[in-house]
């Protein structure tokens, strides 16, 4: 049985100039799973993880219609603060940004600016998170070190890290892993199957092999169009849809 969906989209279109992107969308991300969205290039999965944070905002020309509701809360309703929305939702990019800071201070940074000053809080924060990425034991000898010494996927999950520190309820990720080797990218993998007990998470990724080892359910996108949802083994295995067969043959890419 689908898990009670914690985002709801219904009937979302977005518009960039006169190109239509997104359309027709509706579909449920189930609670507490990985949901990856898969599909060719140019087909609109980066766009449809930008609509869960409304990091779409900042581009220019875009008309997002319908409505995505997270509980029971329409991000894009008027009313609606981006803040509050963006401090419900980790996002994890192609690439690791860990801010021009020492480590400690990345954990720290979205802590302190929600309030937290008092030190011992700070630094259980800072232990718990670096824990829950698997850090902890590689750089608990320097944390004030800069963030920017550390190895490619040390950063890619000190930014997880930094990204937990504020308490998210959904954990976005962009094709999270493409800059990092395969040992740091088994390790950012296996961390979103844990972080799935306490979490949310919603991946685009274009590695099939990557979405069958740690999806939970997949979403084909073509262009702009939902074409098939459900469990990973159903829709990669034995797909419904002439399309997706196509595409996870390796047909379409
Ligand atoms: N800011 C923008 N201005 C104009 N067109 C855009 C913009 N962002 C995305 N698009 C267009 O929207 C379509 C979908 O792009 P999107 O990045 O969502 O696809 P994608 O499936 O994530 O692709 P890829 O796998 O190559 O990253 C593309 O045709 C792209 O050119």
């Amino acid at each position: 049985m689908t898990p009670h969906p914690l985002i709801r989209v219904r009937d979302l279109n977005v518009h960039i100039d006169d190109h239509h992107i997104l359309k027709h969308i509706n579909i449920n991300i189930p609670d507490k799973s990985v949901t990856s969205i898969i599909g060719p290039s140019g087909c609109g999965k980066t766009t449809l993880l930008k609509t869960f944070n409304r990091l779409l905002d900042d581009t220019a020309n875009v008309k997002v219609t319908g409505s995505v509701l997270v509980h029971d809360e329409d991000i894009y309703a008027p009313h609606a603060e981006v803040t509050h929305i963006r401090k419900k939702m980790g996002l994890l990019s192609q690439r690791p940004f860990p801010l021009p800071m020492s480590i400690y201070d990345n954990v720290a940074y979205g802590p302190r600016i929600h309030g937290i000053r008092k030190k011992s809080e700070l630094d259980s924060i800072v232990e718990q998170q670096l824990k829950d990425t698997g850090l902890w034991e590689e750089v608990k000898d320097r944390l004030h070190s800069p963030a920017a010494k550390l190895s490619i996927g040390q950063q890619q999950r000190l930014c997880l890290a930094r990204g937990l520190a504020v308490e998210p309820e959904i954990i976005l990720g962009d094709e999270s892993t493409s800059a990092l080797d395969p040992l740091s990218t088994h390790k950012i993998e296996d961390l979103f199957v844990r972080l799935k007990e306490k979490y949310t998470i919603v991946l685009v990724t274009h590695i099939l092999r990557q979405a069958r080892r740690i999806s939970d359910y997949i979403v084909f996108v073509y262009m702009g169009e939902i074409i098939e949802f459900g469990p990973t083994e159903e829709v990669l295995l034995d797909p419904k849809e002439e399309l997706t067969k196509q595409y996870v043959k390796g047909f379409i890419s």
